[in-house]
């Protein structure tokens, strides 16, 4: 765990209000005692979600929840959607993550259109991860296998939990809708068995899939960063001198629509643990949320160098060119 999550739980149990306590008004931002720019946005931003979050819903007694469990999926999709934020990768309720625990069997979601560096842990979606149960048959059958999920995510019934069943809500005009990449973050699930999924906004994701215009896909080599992503093929990480490729797809004018895209390119890029998706962001998946998050790091970092490599004129990888150091043109 980061020193900043570490620092980030802490201040949230100082201020710990108890998920399941009773509420005495006026008291969520500072419930966590997270942040001030976070207060100061809430007062900026008007009301309209701050009304729900003083309404409990009672996720405890649906799913086992601990608001002390530092490892648990929902406090982490709070604290990581925070972390994401302050990297400008979730800005704007752009962006978003999913964590699916394979033992428990249950899928956690983030809300769709909400400030995703506020949500609370009883505004996330709870969905029954039927994949690998015994009950596999007959729940796919039903559509609660994924691909019944991938097509009928907005269905509220499919879920365990939903936000809406927070006192009060359903009397509120907008009410919660899961996240429009559930879509997106199931088919990693489904055909990479990965266990989380994360998608962010970054500007450096949305610059690289412009200034590459004659290749499909984000090539480079010869960078130490590139050690920490995986060669999925070989069941280890990839080399100094192996080439990293990310496909890219092209947008659509709605987030679901890009599923068919991505499940293309999750199959043409078999060792791609990510998509760019142009003049978008990017979804990036690992075996398990911390490894989901390394990885969408490592390769951030090498998005923002690829594009001052590409403004420097210099090769991105050693297939671009003879030497892999030489300045020349791109
Ligand atoms: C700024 S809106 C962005 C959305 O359309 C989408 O791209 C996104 O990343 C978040 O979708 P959401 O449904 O809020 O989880
Ligand atoms: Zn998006």
């Amino acid at each position: 765990m980061t020193y900043e999550l570490e620092l980030d739980l802490k201040r949230q149990r100082v201020g710990k209000h108890g998920f399941k306590s009773h509420n005495h008004g006026h008291n969520h931002v500072h419930n966590h005692g997270y942040d001030h720019r976070a207060e100061k946005l809430e007062r900026i931003q008007g009301v309209r979600k701050h009304d729900r979050l003083h309404k409990n819903g009672d996720i405890g007694d649906i799913v086992e929840y601990d608001i002390e469990d530092e490892e648990h999926p929902i406090n982490l999709i709070c604290l990581l959607c925070k972390d994401f934020y302050y990297n400008n990768w979730v800005t704007g309720t752009g962006g978003g993550l999913s964590i699916r625990d394979g033992k428990k069997k249950l899928i956690y979601l983030a809300p769709s259109g909400v400030q995703k560096e506020k949500i609370e842990p009883n505004e996330i979606f709870i969905l029954r991860d039927y994949q690998n149960g015994e009950e596999k048959e007959n729940e796919i059958k039903r559509g609660y296998g994924y691909d019944g999920l991938i097509d009928n995510y907005k269905d509220s019934g499919k879920y365990l939990y939903t936000p809406n069943e927070i006192e009060g809500v359903r009397e509120l005009k907008n009410t919660y809708k899961p996240s429009q990449c559930t879509p997106l973050f199931l088919s990693t699930f489904k055909l990479r068995n990965s266990g989380a999924c994360i998608h962010t906004h970054s500007q450096n994701a949305v610059l690289i899939s412009l200034l590459i215009k004659k290749q499909n896909y984000f090539r480079i080599s010869h960078i130490e960063q590139i050690k920490a992503i995986p060669f999925l093929k070989e069941k280890r990480n990839l080399r100094f001198d192996e080439n990293l490729v990310i496909p890219i797809i092209d947008n659509k004018n709605f987030e679901e629509d890009l599923t068919d895209s991505l499940q293309e390119a999750i199959e043409r890029f078999p060792n791609t643990t990510a998509v760019l998706v142009k003049r978008h962001g990017i979804y990036v998946w690992g075996e398990d949320i911390w490894k989901a998050k390394i990885y969408n790091e490592a390769i951030d970092y090498l998005l923002e160098i690829g594009i001052k490599m590409i403004q420097n004129r210099i090769p991105l990888s050693s297939e671009d060119g003879e030497d892999v150091y030489d300045k020349g043109g791109y």
